[in-house]
C-alpha cells in the first residue's frame, strides 16, 4: 500500500515532474526551497489541482487516471494549511463538531481523544479569535483529524510561529503516530522540522524530484542540497543506553563502539531514538583530545569530503566532511583552512568532537 504518483504539468515557466511511490505509513516530508513545487505537488495529491494526463493512486484506489479525476472531497484526505482557516464566528468546540459531522468514515478517533493528543481540551469553549497562533494551528489539526481521513496532508503547518511555539507543536506532531496509524504528508522548507518529524523524505528542486528515501540516509548525503544548508546535519538512529542521574545526562548508543552523552531525556533504556547532530557542532581532530571539556569524542573514518570533486565548491571557506561511525554517518562542517592544515583525506581515522549541550532538545523518539 502506497501513494503512487506520476505528475507532469506546466504552469507558466514552472514545470512539475514527479514519479514516485510514497509509503503509506509514517510521516513523509516534501522538502525543497521556496518555489520548488512543494505546494503544487500537495495540491495535486489532495485533488485541489489537476495535472492533466497524470496518475494518482492511494492504497489501490485510483484518484486520478487518464480518464477519471476524483474530486478532493471524495478522496478522504485531511488538509491543514499554513493559515488555520477556522470559522471565526464559531467557538473552538463548534469548529470541531462541524468537522465531526462531515466525517469521511466512521472509524477514527473521538473528539475527546483528539483534544487530549493535541492538548486543546481547556480551549474548547473559547472563541476562535481569542486563540494564539499555535493554538489555532492545533485546532486546525484536530479539525482535520476529526473528519477521519485516510491520509493527512499538511502544508507548512508551523509557519509563522515563534521558536518556542514551533518546538511545542513539533512535540505534539511527533507524538501523533503513537496514537493513530495515519500516513501524513508534510510540506516544509525547514530541514529542522523535517529532521524532527519525517521518516521518509521527497526532495524537490525546481519542480523536479531530485532524491527520495529514508531521512537517516538522505540527511547525510553530500550530493544533495540538504548538506549545503546553513542548518545541515545528520540524523542518526540511537538506542538509549542509560542515565547518569548525578550529572543529569543520558547515554545513547550509536553502534557497538560508539556512545554519545546528551542532556538527560525522559526515555527508558533500550528505547529507540533519533538524534539530529548539526554539522556546525562537530569539530575534527587527528588524535583523541585529552583533558577536554567535550564529553563526546567519537573515533570515525572520513568517508567523503565535500568540495574535493568540484573546483567551485573548493573555493568556499567551508567544507563538509562525512564521517562514518559504525554503519551510520555524521557530517562535520569545518573551514577549508582546517582541512588543509590537518591534511584530511578520505579513509583517514579521525576523532569527531561534539559538545553535549549542542545536542539538547534535538532528539526524537523513532516511530
Ligand atoms: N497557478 C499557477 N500559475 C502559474 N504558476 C504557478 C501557479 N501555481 C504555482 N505556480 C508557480 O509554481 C512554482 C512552484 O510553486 P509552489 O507554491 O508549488 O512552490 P513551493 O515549493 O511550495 O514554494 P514555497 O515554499 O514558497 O511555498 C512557483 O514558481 C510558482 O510561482
Amino acid at each position: 500500500m502506497s501513494l503512487l504518483l506520476s505528475l507532469h504539468t506546466q504552469r507558466g515557466d514552472f514545470q512539475l515532474n514527479v514519479d514516485t511511490a510514497i509509503p503509506s505509513t509514517g510521516i513523509t516530508a516534501i522538502c525543497g526551497p521556496s518555489g520548488s513545487g512543494k505546494t503544487s505537488l500537495l495540491r495535486c495529491i489532495a485533488g485541489l489541482d489537476c495535472a492533466p494526463g497524470g496518475m494518482v493512486q492511494f492504497a489501490g484506489d485510483d484518484w486520478q487516471t487518464q480518464k477519471n479525476f476524483v474530486r478532493c472531497e471524495k478522496r478522504g484526505v485531511g488538509l491543514v494549511f499554513q493559515d488555520a482557516q477556522l470559522f471565526p464566528h464559531l467557538s473552538v468546540v463548534a469548529n470541531l463538531r462541524y468537522a465531526q459531522k462531515r466525517q469521511f468514515r466512521a472509524a477514527g478517533p473521538s473528539l475527546k481523544e483528539v483534544c487530549a493528543w493535541l492538548q486543546i481540551t481547556p480551549l474548547l469553549n473559547r472563541s476562535v479569535d481569542k486563540l494564539s497562533g499555535g493554538e489555532r494551528k492545533r485546532i486546525a489539526i484536530a479539525r482535520a483529524l476529526l473528519r477521519h481521513p485516510q491520509l493527512l496532508l499538511m502544508d507548512e503547518p508551523l509557519s509563522g510561529l515563534h521558536d518556542a511555539a514551533r518546538d511545542e507543536m513539533m512535540d505534539v506532531l511527533q507524538s501523533l503516530p503513537q496514537h493513530l496509524s495515519l500516513p501524513i504528508i508534510y510540506v516544509s522548507h525547514s530541514f529542522h522540522e523535517v529532521s524532527r518529524l519525517a521518516d521518509h523524505v521527497v526532495l524537490l528542486e525546481k519542480g523536479q524530484l531530485i532524491a527520495e528515501g529514508g531521512l537517516v540516509e538522505l540527511s547525510s548525503r553530500l550530493d544533495l542540497p540538504l548538506s549545503r544548508q546553513q542548518d545541515a546535519g545528520a540524523v542518526l538512529n540511537a538506542t538509549l543506553f542509560g542515565h547518569d542521574n548525578e550529572y543529569q545526562l543520558s547515554t545513547l548508543q550509536l553502534s557497538s563502539k560508539h556512545q554519545l552523552s546528551i542532556n538527560q531525556i525522559s526515555a527508558v533504556s533500550g528505547q529507540q531514538l533519533r538524534l539530529f547532530v548539526a554539522a556546525r557542532d562537530i569539530s575534527i581532530s587527528l588524535e583523541a583530545p585529552v583533558q577536554s571539556s567535550i564529553l563526546n569524542i567519537l573515533s570515525c573514518t572520513i568517508d567523503t569530503i565535500d568540495g574535493e570533486a568540484t573546483q567551485n565548491t573548493s573555493m568556499k571557506p567551508h567544507v563538509t566532511v562525512r564521517l562514518s561511525v559504525g554503519e551510520q554517518y555524521l557530517l562535520a562542517r569545518i573551514t577549508r583552512k582546517s582541512r588543509d592544515r590537518l591534511n584530511l583525506k578520505v579513509g583517514q581515522q579521525v576523532f569527531a568532537q561534539i559538545k553535549t549541550v549542542a545536542l539538547v532538545n534535538e532528539y526524537g523518539v523513532a516511530s
